[in-house]
């Protein structure tokens, strides 16, 4: 049986916290391989494949540290530490024999190359996956709108967030055992009612440029292969 996938170019937005695994902070080995051997999955199906990779994980783990001190600063150490999620996801994927390329938004050309738009979308057109760290670039932004600005500039197809919860619910699913989950909900009543799980400017951007947005678990086995073929999977945030 041929699997023909609904999308040729995705742009995957990578929970950095989902890289955790169990833990409370960090890289879980076996998680990032098992999130690494997904991502293979659809790769094998042909798909191109751009990931913005989040820096929850470690981040998070630096807040106490962090706390008190000036904005722009803490944010740019939140996106260095998207860097080394995306060196450990590059280095992961080698080991999977998957061929990918790291492409920085801040400059740190001893690690990683700079963010090249014609660069990134050459690599895609050669099937090799391109991790794109640091976000933006900028502080005050997320490696959210770092996806939804990503998945615009190299033509994505659609922006997947690949997370710890399985759609896009009434209220956050972690803290309200009630919430329920939409199998699909505009951009509109996403922002308006507030909806936690993407912040509003990646919505605001995704809106305005008809990017729709699938929100599925990456724990779910099986689940990033089923949004790009197209099946009931997850939650779709469109227009
Ligand atoms: N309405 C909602 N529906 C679904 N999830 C929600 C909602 N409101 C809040 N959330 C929370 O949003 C989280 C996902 O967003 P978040 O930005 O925290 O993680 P991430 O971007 O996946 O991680 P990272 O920042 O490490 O990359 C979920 O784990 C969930 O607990
Ligand atoms: O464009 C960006 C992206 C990220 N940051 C900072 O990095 C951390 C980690 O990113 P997450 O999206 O939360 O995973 C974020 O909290 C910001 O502090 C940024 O400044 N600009």
């Amino acid at each position: 049986m041929s699997l023909e996938p609904k999308y040729k170019r995705i742009l995957v937005k990578l929970s950095g916290e989902a890289l955790m695994g169990e833990d409370s902070y960090g890289i879980n080995r076996v998680t990032i391989e098992r999130i690494v051997n997904e991502i293979k999955g659809v790769v094998d199906l042909g798909v191109q494949v751009a990931i913005v990779i989040g820096g929850g994980n470690i981040f998070r783990g630096v807040a106490p540290a962090a706390a008190g001190m000036d904005r722009a600063t803490a944010d740019y150490m939140g996106m260095l530490a998207t860097v080394m999620n995306a060196l450990a996801l590059q280095d992961a994927m080698r080991h999977a024999g998957v061929v990918s390329r790291v492409q920085s938004a801040l400059t740190i050309q001893q690690v990683a190359e700079p963010y090249i738009r014609g660069k990134a979308i050459r690599y895609l057109e050669e099937n090799k996956v391109v991790i794109f760290g640091a976000g933006t670039g900028n502080p005050f932004f997320t490696t959210d709108t770092a996806a939804a600005l990503r998945g615009m500039e190299v033509g994505a197809d659609i922006v997947l967030k690949a997370t710890k919860v399985d759609g896009v619910y009434t209220d956050d699913p972690k803290k309200n055992p009630d919430a329920v989950r939409y199998h699909t909900v505009t951009f509109d009543e996403a922002i308006s009612r507030n909806l936690k799980v993407m912040d509003a400017t990646a919505f605001a951007l995704c809106r305005d440029q008809k990017m729709n947005i699938s929100v599925f678990s990456i724990f779910k086995a099986g689940a990033l292969k089923r949004v790009v073929l197209g099946e009931d999977e997850g939650t779709l945030v469109h227009c």
